[in-house]
């Protein structure tokens, strides 16, 4: 029977059938010279006359790697692995040897599959998924804004309110720590808040510790819980820490410059391990919690004091977002006063508007107590005026920009109108030249010319200080 086979298909029949594989075959010789490839090795390659090329010179020029022939001969038995083409396609090659009458390494025969299809398919899939992330992403976006578009959430208008609602979206499924710097009231727990509700987390709990309103002994119980009979005073039956109430969820840690020292390598293994140990216990706990720190205080300023350590500076910092005051994003200030007048007519079944004078005057305060000054000021507004239309003269009498109104009506009694413009022409001048420090920047924001503005000094005899102020001569 194999004599039979044998004298029919010769020599060159075999390498006819061989040929009709579609996979390339490779025949080498111990030195790593080509003998023969199947077509399937032309058709694959596609670089010319493989026979009488050395597979080692090949894989050094980078063709493929690792060269399966050298690995055979090198490990002398079966060898099968994944190679790179310079395609970087992904080949499955097994290669073996035929020895000679010695036993020793005749011939190295390789055979490659491709496997680029199977891994073009894992990446398909993993595009797959990362578009139903984004998906997902921004059905949750669409569910928040619904739920609260007149609640409590306005996205601002202006570059800076767009920059980090998108960086918002883009972190939120991001586990990593991040760091929410901004003055009080800019909306650094709203933010935080949102960023929990764009995430994969939205449907576990969001704990907001202010590390300032608790007594420095009471933090690390709160954070890190305690077993029952911890210490004196302790309850009964031991405490659950935030830590471990926020499990799966987001934990907000806001005013973290105020986390006490021995207790910030506590915080800093949980960053790291997520592993912490409640007091009074010697077991390890572990807790899957996104920890978002924020302040309004300059950490570095405290690492420099030695008042916060460095390291757990650094870890919190991977990702930092400072968010800026009302001021520096003016076009924030007249659709939140929109929002929080609608928010607030409803409130208090209310159909009160704005005068242009007082949305005028509110554009250009300074908002020290950015968002949370504005909106305290506008439920009061809404409240205590008896409308339709609120102006300057509802502002509550302790309002800033009330009182410089004031004792400017009163001073209308002593004087003429044009001395009365001057002075308040004069006022202007000088706080918007202190607030800039600079005569083209106080022209462009008043909408006049550099020339007008400097005019306008010499008139009042006004003079720039060495402070870089402006002072009467
Ligand atoms: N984008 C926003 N749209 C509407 N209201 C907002 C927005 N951001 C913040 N607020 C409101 O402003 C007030 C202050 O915000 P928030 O408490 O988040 O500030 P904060 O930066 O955390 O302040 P602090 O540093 O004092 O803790 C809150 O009542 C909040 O609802």
């Amino acid at each position: 029977m194999t004599a039979r086979i044998l004298q029919q298909l010769n020599g060159q029949m075999l390498l006819k059938i061989i040929n009709t594989l579609k996979d390339p075959i490779w025949i080498n010789e111990k030195n790593g010279n080509v003998l023969w490839v199947n077509q399937a090795a032309y058709d694959y390659f596609s670089i010319g006359e493989l026979v009488g090329k050395n597979v080692f010179e090949m894989e050094k020029q980078g063709l493929f790697s690792p060269s399966i022939a050298r690995l055979v001969i090198e490990q002398k038995q079966f060898v099968s692995t994944t190679q790179i083409t310079q395609n970087n396609d992904h080949v499955l090659v097994s290669g073996d040897y035929i020895q000679d009458e010695n036993g020793e390494i005749q011939y190295i025969v390789t055979h490659g599959r491709q496997l680029s299809p199977a891994i073009n398919q894992t990446k398909e899939l993993e595009k797959i998924e990362s578009i139903l992330q984004l998906y997902k992403q921004q059905i949750r976006q669409l569910i928040l804004q619904k739920n609260q578009q007149d609640e409590d959430f306005y996205v601002g208008k202006s570059k800076a309110a767009h920059y980090i609602s998108e960086w918002a979206q883009k972190i939120a499924d991001i586990d990593t720590t991040i760091l929410l710097t901004g003055e009080t009231g800019v909306g650094k727990t709203a933010f935080a808040y949102r960023i929990h509700q764009l995430s994969s987390r939205n449907n576990k709990p969001f704990i907001h510790l202010d590390c300032s309103a608790i007594p420095e002994s009471l933090i690390e119980s709160e954070l890190f819980g305690y077993k029952k009979g911890a210490f004196t005073g302790a309850n009964a039956n031991g405490k659950i820490g935030l830590i471990a109430t926020a499990d799966q969820g987001t934990l907000l840690l806001d005013e973290i410059g105020e986390i006490p020292l021995h207790l910030q390598s506590k915080l800093l293994q949980f960053l790291q391990n997520k592993t912490y140990r409640m007091i009074g216990d010697n077991k390890v706990q572990q807790a899957d919690v996104r920890i978002i720190a924020a302040t309004n205080v300059n950490l570095m300023e405290r690492v420099k004091e030695g008042t916060f350590r460095k390291d757990l500076f650094y870890r919190l910092n991977v990702v930092p977002m400072n968010i800026a005051p009302l001021r520096e994003r003016k076009e924030d200030i007249i659709p939140l006063l929109n929002f929080y007048l609608s928010k607030f007519n409803k409130k208090y079944g209310r159909q009160h508007t704005l005068s242009k004078n007082l949305m005028d005057a509110l554009y250009n305060y300074r908002w020290e107590g950015n968002i949370r000054e504005l909106e305290n000021l506008m439920e009061r507004l809404v409240i205590t005026s008896d409308g339709p239309k609120i102006d300057i003269n509802n502002l509550p009498s302790d309002f800033p920009l009330q009182q410089s109104q004031q004792i400017l009506l009163q001073n209308l009694e002593e004087v003429s109108l044009p001395i009365y413009l001057d002075q308040i022409e004069k006022s202007i001048l000088i706080k918007t030249y202190n607030e800039t420090n600079s005569t083209w920047k106080t022209a462009k924001q008043l909408g006049v010319s550099q020339s007008y503005i400097i005019r306008r000094l010499k008139k009042y005899n006004l003079k720039i200080s060495d402070a870089k102020e402006l002072v009467e001569e």
